[in-house]
């Protein structure tokens, strides 16, 4: 999977972005998505779980097409953006791991370090995963089997 692989996004897509702090790493890769797209900023003062969770349903109620979360370690908002229905969040620290998110997980939200990632390593990990619109088609039978995994509503 080298970098011929990688197709840029055809329209302007709408990204979600929430962080629970604001460094130069934020600013560079809110500055590469609003180049991409729009940004769509959720939750700015609020805590990292609902920074995450806010993504999250940004996403999957379709006022975005993806979402980047942000917090110090890029864990936390990634669980909690994990655990709105139909949020597949991954955290990745470099271009290979975020191309595989999309590739063999269809990833609808990426989770970045604001701490430990330099700006140009965060802006070039954001820049692997919208460079992957398209999952492997091979993967399809197991991105539909985590929703399954999903708790479904409580029974009445
Ligand atoms: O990385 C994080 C969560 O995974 C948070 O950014 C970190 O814990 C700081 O949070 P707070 O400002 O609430 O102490």
């Amino acid at each position: 999977m080298g970098r011929a692989a990688y197709r840029p996004y055809a329209g302007r897509v709408r990204i979600a972005f929430g962080a629970d702090d604001d460094n130069e790493v934020t600013r560079a890769v809110v500055g590469y998505l609003s180049e991409l797209g729009e940004v769509v900023r959720v939750g700015a003062a609020e805590p990292w779980p609902e920074i995450g969770a806010g993504v999250g349903r940004a996403v999957v109620e379709g006022r975005a097409d993806y979402g980047v979360v942000m917090c110090w370690t890029g864990t936390g908002t990634a669980i909690a953006a994990n655990k709105v229905p139909g949020v597949r969040a991954a955290l990745a620290w470099e271009p290979w791991i975020a191309t595989g998110a999309r590739l063999w997980n269809d990833a609808n939200v990426l989770a970045l370090s604001l701490k430990r990632l330099a700006p140009d390593v965060a802006v070039e990990v954001a820049r692997a995963f919208f460079a992957t619109p398209q999952p492997d088609p091979d993967e399809a039978g197991n991105i539909a089997r985590l929703s399954t995994l999903e708790p479904g509503p409580d029974p009445a």
